[in-house]
């Protein structure tokens, strides 16, 4: 199959991590005779640097003729001066795609078990994925700064909670059949037009458990029980600051990834981290949330759903062999570099390309 992918690697950590994701598809486009057009392109702070813009047009253009695209991170304390924050770009391109739900899927598994500074017992089953509306709300209202008064705008429209909170019981009915939709409805107005949608849609899907909580009690039970939850749907920024907390249960915010999808088959994928300013430039990242963003581009866009889970056994199988970067804190294994990691995937991937082909010589 011929895909085109938009490659926008931006700042920090970003083109570091990349590298895994193209890596990575070159030995799937290899192993399974596909199409890779893979194009780089300007983002955020590297946008500002290039082009004197965080979303330069011919960035913006490229995404929109290609099938998908896959982002790195972007900002870091190099543009904190500037007149524009390379943060606008990224949120300029979500809402210019129109990728209004976020997947943001957090699942334990045998080599995340010892890396949550949380009891075992407690994140061992964790398997919930939460869906986060990206175009709307607090982080897109009408922003002012007059002397010393700032005011950001909180809106949302019933038709951007509707289609948002749709997919995500569509989701849960894929899952556990089970929906915990987060507000702040004992505040805020916004929440409680949020709350009354999702009262609404259950009706149609009254096969699925709902229940309502508040954004608060959520944090907090997100990590006292989170096997507790199957899907969780909210809103922009309770969803941003939930996801981060929700990596805590495997230990690594390095290893989230996030598909950004609309009503087709495009997407935007990205890790759920940052440019890690902190690490960047030392090859130091992990690039499994990256690695596995293009896994999920690979079941989400192309529909390659044999190929999206030979990239992630490759990955389970280099952390279950003991390569682990550093922030995957666990004593038992020596830590590797980001590079390392990724070529012990890629290695994987082409390993099990020549057993396939051994064991048909066998049969
Ligand atoms: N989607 C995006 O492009 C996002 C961009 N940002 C931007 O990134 C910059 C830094 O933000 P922070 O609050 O520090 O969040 P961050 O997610 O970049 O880093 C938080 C902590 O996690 C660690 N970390 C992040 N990614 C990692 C990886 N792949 N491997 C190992 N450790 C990793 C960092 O070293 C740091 O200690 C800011 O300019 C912020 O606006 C933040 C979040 C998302
Ligand atoms: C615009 C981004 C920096 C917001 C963010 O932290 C995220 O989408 O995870
Ligand atoms: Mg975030």
């Amino acid at each position: 199959m011929k895909k085109t992918i938009a490659l926008l690697p931006g700042d920090g950590v970003g083109p570091e991590v990349m590298k895994g994701a193209v890596q990575v598809l070159k030995a799937i486009e290899k192993r399974f005779g596909h199409e890779f057009n893979m194009n780089e392109m300007p983002v955020g702070g590297s946008g500002i640097d290039t082009s004197g813009t965080s979303l330069p047009d011919e960035t913006l253009q490229m995404c929109k003729n290609s099938d998908a695209v896959l982002l790195g991170a972007v900002g870091g304390p190099r543009w904190d001066g500037h007149s524009e924050r390379p943060e606008k770009g990224l949120l300029k391109l979500r809402s210019e795609l129109g990728v209004y739900a976020n997947f943001r899927p957090v699942k334990s598994n045998a080599a995340f078990q010892d890396m949550s500074p949380l009891k075992k017992e407690i994140v061992k089953d964790t398997d919930l994925l939460i869906v986060r509306e990206l175009t709307g709300g607090i982080y897109f209202g009408e922003k002012t700064r007059v002397d010393e008064r700032a005011e950001d705008s909180l809106v949302y429209h019933k038709y951007e909670i509707e289609r948002t909170v749709r997919i995500a019981f569509e989701e849960a009915r894929k899952r556990k059949k089970k929906l915990t939709s987060v507000d702040k409805a004992n505040v805020l107005e916004s929440s409680r037009l949020w709350r009354e949608t999702v009262v609404e849609l259950s009706a149609e899907y009254s096969d699925v458990e709902t229940e309502h909580l508040l954004v608060d009690h959520a944090a907090m039970k997100l990590i006292q029980d989170p096997s507790h939850f199957d899907v969780i749907v909210t809103e922009n920024m309770f969803g941003d600051i939930l996801s981060d907390e929700a990596s805590v249960l495997l230990g690594s915010i390095g290893v989230l990834p996030s598909a950004s999808l609309r009503e087709d088959d495009f997407g935007l994928f990205e890790p759920v981290h940052g440019s890690a300013p902190d690490i960047a430039g030392k090859d130091l990242a992990n690039p499994a949330g990256m690695i596995m963003s293009a896994a999920m581009m690979l079941k989400y866009s192309f529909h390659m759903n044999q190929e999206s889970e030979a990239v992630e056994k490759a990955l389970q199988e280099a952390f279950n062999a003991g390569y682990r970067t550093g922030d995957m804190r666990t004593g038992k294994f020596q830590h590797v570099s980001c590079s390392q990691l990724i070529d012990q995937v890629v290695y994987r991937i082409e390993e099990d390309a020549v057993s396939a082909s051994l064991l048909e010589l066998y049969v």
